[in-house]
């Protein structure tokens, strides 16, 4: 493979966080990072900002990304389908539930969904230590939820799942098939912030994740393209040849 083609399947690994407040950022973002990323995500303070116009916007303007709406849904069937029916009417390859509902909610969001965009099972927030599972009423760590909430995501025929890059090695084998998009990822040296079950993007890849999460790193640095650009190297150096 050459170095040009490896870079490629590098940056399509890439998903970015477009984790801000309005339509104007999102967008300069957006132009920014084009060509640097392989992916673009709209998470709830953007779409809660600016609705589904903005999905279609990105969508409109940057045919060359792929879309992920992460809207994490979370409630009775009935009203994640529904909710479901119109997410993935919007020009997104994926859009993100809360696996925590069960499989039934998860079925009807896939049957829901169809094929017009991949469902992903948000297992355990990557923001949650064991402490935090027990302070939620939980008598079982992230490692156990995740493994129970994967198996769900397999019997439902979600697209993938969310998790940390610390399960990856037991859900390859719960969840061989499926996509494994790794939030959490900190670059050697960068800060926390509040994610406490992280890895650097080698790590991750080595691990075995098909896509990486990334916020802050890239979209606080003071270039982001260039940020963007370095990540994307590390991924390149760890992919399986
Ligand atoms: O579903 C997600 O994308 C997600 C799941 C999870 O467990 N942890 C997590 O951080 N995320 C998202 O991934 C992004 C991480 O952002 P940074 O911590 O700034 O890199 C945010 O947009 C989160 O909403």
């Amino acid at each position: 493979m050459s170095e040009a083609d490896r870079l490629e399947r590098a940056r399509a690994r890439l998903i970015v966080a477009l984790d801000v407040p309005t339509r104007d950022a999102a967008l300069a973002l957006a132009e920014r990072l084009a060509g640097h990323v392989g992916m673009l995500k709209i998470g709830l303070e953007l779409f809660v900002a600016e609705g589904p116009t903005i999905v279609r916007e990105l969508r409109a303007r940057h045919p060359e990304l792929e879309l992920f709406l992460d809207l994490k849904l979370h409630d009775i069937p009935n009203t994640m389908a529904a909710a479901m029916r119109s997410a993935s009417t919007l020009g997104a390859r994926f859009v993100t539930v809360h696996a925590g509902s069960g499989v039934a909610h998860l079925r009807a969001c896939v049957e829901q969904a169809g094929d017009s965009a991949g469902v992903l099972a948000v297992t355990v927030l990557t923001s949650q230590d064991e402490q935090a599972c027990r302070e939620a009423g939980h008598t079982r760590g992230p490692a156990e939820l995740v493994g129970i909430r994967a198996r769900a995501a397999v019997e439902a025929g979600c697209a993938g799942l969310v998790c940390s890059g610390q399960e990856l090695e037991a859900v390859a084998a719960i969840a061989p098939q499926l996509l494994k998009i790794v939030p959490g990822i900190r670059p050697a040296g960068s800060e926390l912030g509040d994610q406490k079950r992280v890895m650097t993007p080698a790590q991750a890849i080595a691990a075995g994740a098909t896509h990486l999460v990334v916020g802050r790193p890239i979209r606080t640095a003071e270039d982001p393209p260039a940020a963007a650009d370095a990540i994307v190297a590390e991924i390149a150096a760890a992919l399986p040849s």
